[in-house]
């Protein structure tokens, strides 16, 4: 699918179908630094690349049916949507436990994918052209002031995401879904094409992401200190040049710090769905 944008109706239909080809294709990708692919299982005891393609195959019926609920509801404003959505989002992360015997492989994935999947629904039932620009901008319209909500007037942490907003300020999912996914804009996809063959592609994505996104899974599994450590280790893999022997090295020195940017391998999805628009 890299490389080329789908016609505009095969794309609006296809979106949950592409969004769960896009979560296959990250996690057979290797080598992934801290993250389960073919090789390892990166930084993680409780997860490999078979449960990943369980969890995959329990949340992509629910990704359809973000898509629909999009469509149904589309002349709703969009601040109505989260709460309308939302049991369909609990569902599927309860469709995912099922799945992985009670593991989060991809409760970030869930949202940030559901949301996208609910903004395309929207899009195509109002007959607007479904561009990369339009899919983050409904994004952005159906979280805004989820952060105020959930994050700024949360009382009692539970979630590594609410302990870390109010331990350092950090918005992690919640931040770049209502940002209309300003990380990828801003730091991958303008580089997408930089790259010719489709894994290197993917992998210097990826590795953007790690030296760009405010991972949450990094800062709540080794602190500020485990966010820097993986940021600074790729900016300087982007800035020397990389192959595959250097990602087969950052792995080991992330497993070895119990670093797992899964933030990031969400994000690394979100933008191989993202790039099959047009801008
Ligand atoms: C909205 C929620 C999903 C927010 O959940 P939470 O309060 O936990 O907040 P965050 O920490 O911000 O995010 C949760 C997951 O999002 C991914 N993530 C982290 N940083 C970012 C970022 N900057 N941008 C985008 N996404 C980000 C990450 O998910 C991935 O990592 C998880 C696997 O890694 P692991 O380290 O194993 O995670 P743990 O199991 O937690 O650690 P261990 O115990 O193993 O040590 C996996 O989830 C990946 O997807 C963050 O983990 C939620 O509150 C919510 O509302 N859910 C309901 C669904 C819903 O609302 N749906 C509506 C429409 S679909
Ligand atoms: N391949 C992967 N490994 C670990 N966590 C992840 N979250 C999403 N994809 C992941």
């Amino acid at each position: 699918m890299a490389g080329t944008a789908l016609t505009e109706p095969q794309v609006c239909t296809n979106i949950a179908t592409l969004a769960a080809e896009a979560l296959r294709k990250e996690v057979w990708l290797t080598p992934k630094p801290g993250l389960v692919d073919s090789a390892n299982n990166g930084s993680h005891s409780d997860m490999d690349l078979p449960m990943f393609l369980r969890s995959i195959g329990a949340i992509t019926p629910w990704l359809h049916q973000f898509y629909r609920l999009g469509q149904q509801d589309a002349a709703q404003p969009a601040t109505a949507m989260l709460t309308r959505i939302r049991p369909a989002g609990l569902a599927c992360e309860q469709a995912m436990f099922s799945a992985t015997n009670g593991i989060n492989t991809h409760k970030g994935g869930i949202f940030s994918l559901g949301i996208l999947c609910t903004a395309a629904g929207r899009i195509s039932a109002r007959q607007q052209r479904l561009t990369r620009t339009a899919l983050c901008a409904e994004a952005a319209a159906l979280t805004q002031g989820l952060v105020e909500r959930e994050l700024q007037h949360c009382r009692q942490p539970v979630t590594a995401g609410e302990r870390l907003f109010q331990a350092h300020g950090m918005t992690g999912a919640r931040g770049e879904v209502q940002s209309g996914f300003l990380t990828l804009r801003r730091h991958v996809l303008p580089y997408w094409w930089t790259e010719n063959q489709p894994e290197r592609r993917s992998l210097n994505a990826l590795l953007r992401l790690m030296a760009f996104n405010p991972d949450t899974n990094l800062v709540s599994r080794g602190g500020l200190s485990g966010l820097h450590f993986v940021q600074d280790y790729a900016r300087r893999l982007l800035k020397n040049g990389w192959q595959k022997e250097d990602l087969q090295a950052m792995d080991q020195a992330l497993i070895s710090r119990h670093l797992s940017p899964g933030g990031s391998a969400d994000l690394l999805a979100i933008s191989t769905v993202l790039m099959a628009f047009p801008q």
